[in-house]
């Protein structure tokens, strides 16, 4: 099998989700203040011929975790920009859920134009595992966007420094169940703190994306008697409204539904000032990463009352799983406590920011910035 892309799409992978917008452009400029990583490293994959990224933000309160992506980008540079950006986040994202983790991230660079078939992605994981191996146990990856588990045990014929497997495999596989269920709970706990009760029953919500976690959400939502609105850019995830006997929106009408809650999952960038200033809605909490446009979003979203669950904050079950079932002496009652205290820390920051009366996303990277330096 080929695999060929139009320019600006991103690469399928193994039994990796279908995306369908390439990052923009703009968020994946290069800063030009030095990055204060603590690794980076840029290296050709000896069989792929392919730019192999791994950054590594911090190791301050361990190990960096964070996963791989393997995706087009207009130039290796775009990819670097991209792994710096993200891997800065997992050092945020693995902090605030309370994770003994540093943040790091890898990128595999495909350049436009460039088919890629299933023996270039096999030889470009090898190549990835190199590198991984390289950094002598600084960095453990996972799947991310373009990979998959099953990449993920490609990977592992090179270093041992990666989770995520097929659980045929011996590996935890994929963790979309866990990023909803601790989605679920930031959802409870910012309509708590919104209307001053739980309960879902009689709730409006409207969820944009019914992939892998937006449609295990979508079916926990309706569970609790949430109305649900609900659209993916995918036509055929109809069947699931139906099912639930949720309202389809059109997608690009999804931020103007009158409602309780927005729930974006599907891709970033979401939140524009524009998206922001037509929402009908008192809080929006969802799965999708980097969900502002920019960081002066969240104060559109504070001076309009919204109260927005910082995604890095309400996405962590994914990783918190990845960390605690991969661990040596993983317990079920133990990773179901973890992600409940998702909410716990969203009912938190939620909190702090009214409080000393900054945004949410304040709120919460002074939480995560809190935890790093009690580490040193
Ligand atoms: N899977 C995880 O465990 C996990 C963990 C942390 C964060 N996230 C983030 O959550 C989001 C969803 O992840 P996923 O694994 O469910 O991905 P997915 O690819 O399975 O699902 C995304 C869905 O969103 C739809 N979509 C894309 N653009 C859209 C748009 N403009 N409007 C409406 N729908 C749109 C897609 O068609 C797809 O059905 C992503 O931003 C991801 O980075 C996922």
């Amino acid at each position: 099998m080929t695999i060929t892309h139009a320019p600006g799409e991103p690469i399928q992978a193994g039994a990796a989700p279908a995306r369908t917008r390439a990052i923009p452009a703009a968020a994946a400029a290069l800063p030009l203040e030095a990055p204060d990583h603590e690794r980076v490293l840029v290296s050709r994959g000896r069989r792929s011929g392919l730019t192999i990224i791994v950054a590594v933000h911090s190791t301050r309160l361990g190990q960096a975790l964070g996963g791989a992506r393997l995706w087009r980008y207009a130039s290796w540079t775009d990819g670097l920009a991209d792994a710096l950006r993200l891997s800065q986040a997992m050092t945020m994202k693995n902090a605030a859920a309370g994770l003994a983790r540093g943040g790091g991230k890898s990128v595999v660079v495909i350049p436009e134009g460039a088919p890629l078939d299933e023996r270039g992605i096999r030889a470009a994981m090898l190549d990835l595992g190199d590198a991984v191996e390289s950094l002598d146990g600084a960095y453990m990856t996972a799947e991310d966007v373009g990979t998959s588990a099953e990449l993920m045990a490609v990977v592992a014929e090179r270093t041992a420094h990666v989770c995520g497997l097929p659980p045929e495999q011996g590996g935890v596989g994929e963790p979309a169940d866990a990023t909803a269920a601790g989605v679920h709970a930031s959802i409870l706990a910012t309509v708590e703190h919104v209307f001053g009760s739980r309960d879902l029953a009689g709730r409006h919500l409207v969820i944009s994306g019914l992939g892998q976690v937006g449609g295990r959400l979508a079916r926990m939502l309706a569970a609790g008697g949430a109305r649900l609105s609900v659209t993916d850019v995918a036509d055929g995830k109809r069947a699931l409204a139906e099912e639930l006997g949720a309202d389809w929106v059109d997608p690009e009408d999804a931020h103007l539904v009158e409602a309780d809650v927005f729930v974006p999952c599907g891709l970033g960038g979401v939140l524009t000032p524009e998206v922001v200033s037509a929402l009908r809605v008192r809080a929006v909490v969802g799965a999708a990463n980097n969900q502002l446009a920019s960081r002066d979003v969240a104060g559109l979203l504070t001076e309009r009352g919204i109260v927005w669950a910082p995604d890095f904050v309400v996405n962590a079950g994914g990783v918190i799983y990845l960390d605690v079932a991969s661990g040596p002496d993983a317990v079920a009652a133990e990773l179901d406590a973890r992600i409940a205290g998702i909410g716990d820390t969203v009912a938190s920051v939620l909190r702090a920011a009214e409080e000393h009366g900054t945004t949410t996303l304040a709120a919460a990277e002074r939480l995560a910035r809190a935890r790093l330096e009690a580490a040193v």
